[in-house]
Parts: structure tokens; C-alpha cells; sequence
């Protein structure tokens, strides 16, 4: 909620403000080259900061007939003002040590000018100089609200400078630039708003005079200039102004106006006849004056360019940014009320509309009535048979802005008819709440009546296509409805087919027809237990997933033969010897975990294929637990030798089998409903669970997961599922 905040009123300044921001960044780009440009010219001497008055003075005495007044400027360049022995008017840079002129003062540039009136005021006098000021007001919000973002964004104010996952360009620069020019464009705006405010007489500035008491002067002792001590002191450094005495009278004095006081100097005795320091508003003036232009030091003024110019960057990646958060908004050509299909997005920058969009633009293309919108307009939907909720993650495991009040509407809104759903997570590995609002999302719809799962849970790390296009693969494969991912989104090739052979198959000797087949792939190729081998029984694009468990450098599949099904009837027939093509798809999450101090593995039926292969493949002895749920005892035999095996070798710890058709007439729920400590301890370890299998019984352990996680651990599943620590593989 605070995000959305946050970003709109960040979004509102910027709109609101980047006329006159951008003419700002420009001419300030601009400006900030002339302090630079003045400090070539040679008038400058380093002797300044050593020399006293009481140097210098005698020195321009002796050198000139007369001065009338000495400044230092921004520069460092010491201007007098006065004539020469000739009676000449002089005003020159002098060299301070020797008096000698170094040059004349030239006006400000024209061009310049110009631009410094554009600046300050677009030429429109006060009313130009008060937007102005309000446009640097503006800043400092926008300043203020996009450093509150960066924080969110980052998770804190500790992680603030911490590595910035990179999301598409325009974001990941304007995050980067706005934390490296935060500081200068804070001063840019803090200061450009205090000399408005000091402009239009709102900071009082007003130097109170000199008073001198003239019946008190005194004419002696009178002093040489160098041996006067106020002079001694002062350094030329710290001189803003020096105006000299009119004549030889005692009456008439020194005035000194340095950078933070005020004096009037005896000019025969050197005594203090008044000093007044200024008040803080003057020297905040002087200090706002130096760091908004740049004019006291040549490198601030080049930070300054730099930052005026990172504004500029920062006005056209937000609007970039902005512009492609609307660009995903959605016309639908059917109503909520009359689609079959509901297409639910959650996205804070709208990368994930781009997937929803395919998946919607396909089914309208098949003739079918498709609606698509964002999780926050969830309502009933009298007509829908389908419902795939894709989401990103954003904050610490938390809803996109479109999608926080999902949860509430999912109450509120019961459907009246079944709908079969699905969840594809977006998100990223580099957060640790990987798809964390997913999995939630998933759960919620879980515990709906009317909410039928149709594929297990996906999700898609960075944007992967490969990652969509298994969840699309499994979606089409239970709806029949062929989902082709475009070759824009598939940047990769689909890789060539591989070749198989077939080295046994057991046939159905089971009576719930389960049959294991096993083949041999190319030498180099390289698998792992948990990827999948994808078949193409008919030689067409019809395509059937099977996990693969790899044993001896084989691959095991293990089958169920369905009435009248492609996969498992083609599979059936092979006979050893035979080759076939298919494809091995790589299925990074549902690996064994090699770091993990425990795995516990659940699985029904034919979702223990994967596991067979990691457990024979546990040669680090990993502590491992094998829960598995089967009818009846003799579809669990064709495993048994294997796992005894396993458990002598010590790569099998416990193995925990339910038959669901016989004896107590166990599922795999019970038993980890028994095991429940074991469970929690196992996460509380940073241990894994792997679930494997049918999509009813992954419903049921999650639910019982959830019970477990919340009781023992204090936390509800989701957050092991966004961690990792449970991994699922369902159909
Ligand atoms: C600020 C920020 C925070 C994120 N937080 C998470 C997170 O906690 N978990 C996660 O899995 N992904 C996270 N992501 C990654 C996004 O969910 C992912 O890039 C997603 O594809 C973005 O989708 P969208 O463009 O539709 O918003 C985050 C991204 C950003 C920019």
C-alpha cells in the first residue's frame, strides 16, 4: 500500500513540475560551466590563504595613490578599486603580494546572462522567479519521495547502497543515478528554495550597521598598518570586502566585511570601533549562493553539471517507466460476466501483462471468450471454466500494487460453478521471498470450494521463457488447448529433439497399470534427476511431460497407462531397442538440493520416479526421507528392492510408505501428519521438502504443510515455498 503512495505522489511531482524541471536541469547544466570557465583565467593567486592584511595592505598602499575599496570574489581573485601615481582610475586583479595588476574585470558574458536570467527567472521577473522556486521546492519532494521508494525498494535503510537487482534499463539507472546524485540534487533543491525564500523576504537577511560611538575615537597610539592586530589576524582569505578611508581624518575608518562579521577599523590605531557578526540567514545565503552555483570550487560546479544532467535522465526514465506501466492496461473485447476464461494479472511494471497477453491473445484467436485484467478487479465470474492467476512479487514477498486487495475480493466474491485454476509466480532468485504472493495466491484459491486445481503451481524466474513455457506446456496439456509461445518471447531456440533408446520396459505388470521404462540418452547428454523428458506420442505438437528419475545413466520413467492415453499408451508399446525422439527439459527447482542438512521427499503413485534417481544419486548420504503413498502394496513392490538398497547404503535415512486400498487405509498425509516434528524440523533446519505426484495430493500436504508451518514454526507455507525449501512437481 505505502509503495503506491509513495510512488504516486513521486509521480505526481515529477508530472507536475517537468516543464520548468527540465528548463531548470538545462540552464543549470549549463551555468555550472562558468564558475568553471572563470577559474582558467590566471587571476587567481595561491598566496591568498597565507597572506594576512597586514601583508598585503602596506604592499597596495605602497603600489597605488589611492584605493577606495578591495574584494576577494568566489574566485579567489582579488579586485581594488582606486588610482594609480599617474592619478589614473584603476580597477584591475591585483597579484596580493606585489600589487601588480593581472587584469580587468570582464561583465558576465553575454550568453551567460542570458541563461542565468532564463534560470532564475524565465524572463518573467517575479513571477518567473517564484515558480522557479517552486520548482526547486518540487525537487526536494520528489528527492524525499523517490529516496523513500529506493528504501522500500531495497528493504531498508541499511540496505540502502546494497547491489540493485537489475530490472529493465530505464529502472535499474534511475535507481542507480538517483542514489548517487541524491546528495548534490538535495543541495541543488534545498538551496534554490532558501534563496527563493530569502528573495521574497520570507528569511530575515538584513545586516544590522556599524555604530560607532566617533566621541570615543582616539588618534593615538598611532600604529603602522602591518603592525595593526585586527589586520594581523585577518587573513585575505577570509575578506569579502574592504572599504577604505576617504581621508587621513580619525573619523573616517576601515570597514572590513568579512565572510561572517562586520568591523570597523581605527585607520590610525588599528583599534575595533564596532563589530557585528551577521545572523545565520545571511551566512545559510552565502552558503546556498556557493553550493547552488558551483562558484567557490570549479569541482562541486562539475558535480553539479553532473547532477543537473542525471535530473534530466531521471525525468525521461520515469516517464518511460510510467509509460510502460499504462501501455499494459487492457481492453477487453468480452465482459467478465461472459467468459470462459479469466485471465488475473498481478504487476507492478507490467512485464507480466506481456505473458497474460499471449495467453489471452491465443484463446481469442481460437474463438474462445477470454477477459483478462489485474487481481485487484476480481469479482464473480458467472461463466468462467478457467481461471490462471499470474503474479509478480514485489517488497518483502508482498502483492503488486494491482493485486493488494486480491485477498479480501477472493472472500468476498464466491464463484457459483467450479473453475479449474492455475498460478504461474513471477519473480525473480535474487530476492529471498522467491514468488512469495504467488504461492499465496495459490493457496488462497486452494482453500476456495469451488476452485478446482488444473496444473501445479509454475513459476518464472526472470522473465524466463523457458519457465512459461513449461507451465504452458502443462496447462495445454490438461485443457487441450495448444499454447504456442511466440518467437519473440522465446528468444532461446527450442533445442533440436533428442534420441532415445529404448533399453527395457516392464510392461503393466502392475494391477493399477504402472510400468517403468527406461532409456538410454546420448552420451554427453547431460540430465539430472527431476528434469523432464518431453515425447511427442503422434509425432505432431502434442507433447507429454514425464519426470525423469536417472539410474545406472539411464533415464527411468515411471508410468501409469490411462485408458485410451497418448503418453502413456505410446510409452507402453516401446519395446528395448527401439529409438524415439524427444526432449529433455531441464527443471532447475525440482533438482536434489546438494547443500541441504535434510530432504524429505513426498510423492503417490508414479511421482516417485524422480525421487528413485536422486536417492540412488545421494552419494554425499544427505540425511533423506521418503514419504510415499500407494493403493496397494504391490504398486509400491516395484520399487521396494531398490529403496532397501538405498536405506543399506545409507542414502535412504527413512522410508515411510501408506497404502491408501488396503491395511489402515493410509494416505501420505497421514503419515506426515504422524511425522508433523520431523517436518518441522526438517524446515526449521533450512532443510527441503520435494512433492511429487498427482495435484490432489499436493493440495492435501500443503494444506497439512501449512497447519504444521504455522503451528510448530510460527510462519504459514508460503514463506518455505517463496524460500525454497518446498519444492513441488505436480500434475
Ligand atoms: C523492487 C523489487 C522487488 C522485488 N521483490 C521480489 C520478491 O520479493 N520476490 C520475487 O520473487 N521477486 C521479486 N521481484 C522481481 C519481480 O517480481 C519480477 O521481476 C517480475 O517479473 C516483475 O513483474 P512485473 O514487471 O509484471 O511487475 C522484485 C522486483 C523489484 C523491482
Amino acid at each position: 500500500m505505502t509503495i503506491s503512495v509513495w510512488r504516486y505522489s513521486h509521480l505526481a511531482l515529477a508530472v507536475s513540475s517537468f516543464l520548468l524541471l527540465t528548463l531548470a536541469s538545462i540552464t543549470g547544466v549549463i551555468l555550472a560551466f562558468e564558475p568553471v570557465v572563470q577559474k582558467t583565467q590566471p587571476y587567481r593567486s595561491d598566496a591568498i590563504s597565507q597572506l594576512t592584511l597586514a601583508q598585503t595592505l602596506p604592499v597596495l598602499k605602497k603600489s597605488y595613490a589611492e584605493i577606495s575599496e578591495l574584494s576577494v570574489d568566489a574566485n579567489q581573485f582579488v579586485l581594488i578599486k582606486g588610482s594609480d601615481a599617474n592619478g589614473k582610475n584603476v580597477t584591475a586583479y591585483i597579484d596580493p603580494r606585489t600589487g601588480k595588476i593581472l587584469g580587468s574585470p570582464t561583465p558576465q558574458h553575454e550568453f551567460f546572462q542570458w541563461v542565468t536570467a532564463l534560470h532564475r527567472s524565465l524572463f518573467l521577473h517575479e513571477a518567473g522567479r517564484f515558480f522557479i522556486g517552486l520548482t526547486a521546492f518540487l525537487l526536494l519532494l520528489i528527492t524525499v519521495s523517490g529516496t523513500l521508494l529506493i528504501i522500500q525498494r531495497q528493504r531498508g535503510v541499511r540496505r540502502f547502497f546494497t547491489r540493485i537487482v537489475r530490472d529493465n534499463a530505464a529502472q535499474y539507472y534511475h535507481v542507480v543515478l538517483g542514489r548517487l546524485s541524491l546528495i548534490p540534487i538535495v543541495v541543488i533543491a534545498l538551496s534554490g528554495t532558501y534563496l527563493s525564500l530569502e528573495r521574497f523576504g520570507l528569511v530575515e537577511t538584513e545586516k544590522i550597521p556599524v555604530k560607532i560611538d566617533f566621541d570615543a575615537i582616539k588618534a593615538t597610539p598611532e600604529r603602522k598598518l602591518a603592525d595593526m592586530a585586527v589586520f594581523q589576524t585577518t587573513q585575505l582569505s577570509a575578506v569579502q570586502r574592504i572599504e577604505f578611508p576617504f581621508s587621513e581624518d580619525v573619523e573616517d575608518y576601515y570597514t572590513l566585511k568579512l565572510k561572517d562579521r562586520e568591523l570597523a577599523v581605527n585607520q590610525l590605531t588599528g583599534d575595533i570601533l564596532s563589530e557585528n557578526r551577521y545572523p545565520t540567514a545571511v551566512l545559510l545565503t552565502n552558503l546556498s549562493l556557493d553550493l547552488h552555483t558551483g562558484r567557490a570550487s570549479a569541482i562541486w560546479a562539475i558535480i553539479l553539471a553532473v547532477a543537473s544532467g542525471n535530473i534530466l535522465f531521471f525525468i525521461y526514465s520515469g516517464f518511460a517507466i510510467t509509460w510502460k506501466r499504462r501501455a499494459n492496461r487492457v481492453k477487453n473485447s468480452y465482459s467478465a460476466s461472459e467468459s470462459r476464461f479469466i485471465i488475473l494479472v498481478g504487476s507492478e511494471n507490467g512485464s507480466t501483462f506481456r505473458f497474460a497477453q499471449i495467453i489471452h491473445q491465443q484463446l481469442l484467436r481460437q474463438g474462445e471468450k477470454s477477459y483478462l485484467t489485474e487481481l485487484n478487479n476480481y469479482t464473480v465470474f458467472p461463466r468462467a471454466e478457467y481461471l490462471i492467476a499470474l503474479t509478480a512479487t514485489y517488497g518483502l514477498g508482498d502483492a503488486p500494487t494491482n493485486a493488494n486487495r486480491f485477498e479480501t475480493l477472493l472472500e468476498k466474491y464466491p464463484q457459483s460453478q467450479p473453475i479449474h485454476y492455475s498460478v504461474v509466480g513471477f519473480g525473480s532468485h535474487a530476492y529471498p521471498d522467491f514468488c512469495q504472493f504467488a504461492y499465496e495466491v495459490n493457496q488462497r484459491l486452494a482453500w476456495q470450494s469451488w476452485a478446482v486445481p488444473l496444473v501445479d503451481m509454475h513459476t518464472v524466474n526472470d522473465r524466463s521463457p523457458d519457465d512459461f513455457g513449461l507451465w504452458a506446456e502443462a496447462w495445454s496439456q490438461q485443457t487441450n488447448w495448444p499454447l504456442t509461445l511466440p518467437a519473440t518471447l522465446l528468444k532461446v531456440p527450442v533445442p533440436a529433439p533428442d534420441r532415445l533408446t529404448v533399453t527395457t520396459n516392464t510392461g503393466t505388470a502392475q494391477p493399477d497399470g504402472t510400468f517403468l521404462i527406461r532409456l538410454q540418452p546420448a552420451p554427453k547428454k547431460a540430465v539430472r534427476s527431476g528434469d523432464l523428458l518431453a515425447i511427442y506420442p503422434a509425432n505432431d505438437h502434442r507433447e507429454r511431460l514425464y519426470s525423469i528419475g536417472v539410474l545406472d545413466r539411464e533415464l527411468q520413467l515411471s508410468v501409469r497407462l490411462q485408458p485410451g492415453g497418448l503418453g502413456s499408451g505410446f510409452l507402453n508399446g516401446l519395446t528395448p531397442g527401439e529409438t524415439i525422439h524427444a526432449r529433455i527439459v531441464s527443471n532447475d527447482h525440482f533438482h536434489f538440493p546438494r547443500k541441504a542438512p535434510v530432504v524429505v521427499m513426498i510423492a503417490n503413485g508414479t511421482g516417485i520416479a524422480p525421487f528413485l534417481g536422486m536417492i540412488s544419486q545421494n552419494r554425499q548420504q544427505i540425511p533423506c526421507h521418503l514419504y510415499c503413498g500407494f493403493r496397494q502394496h504391490e504398486s509400491f513392490d516395484m520399487y521396494r528392492d531398490l529403496l532397501e538398497e538405498s536405506r543399506t547404503a545409507q542414502q535412504l535415512t527413512g522410508l515411510h510408505v501408506a497404502y491408501s486400498r488396503e491395511g489402515n487405509k493410509q494416505y501420505v498425509s497421514d503419515l506426515l501428519s504422524r511425522d508433523a516434528d520431523v517436518v518441522a524440523n526438517a524446515l526449521r533446519l533450512k532443510g527441503v521438502i520435494m512433492i511429487c505426484g498427482s495435484l490432489a495430493m499436493q493440495k492435501d500436504v500443503i494444506d497439512l504443510l501449512d497447519t504444521i508451518c504455522q503451528t510448530k514454526l510460527g510462519n504459514p507455507v508460503s514463506v518455505y515455498q517463496a524460500h525454497s525449501q518446498i519444492r513441488t512437481d505436480c500434475y
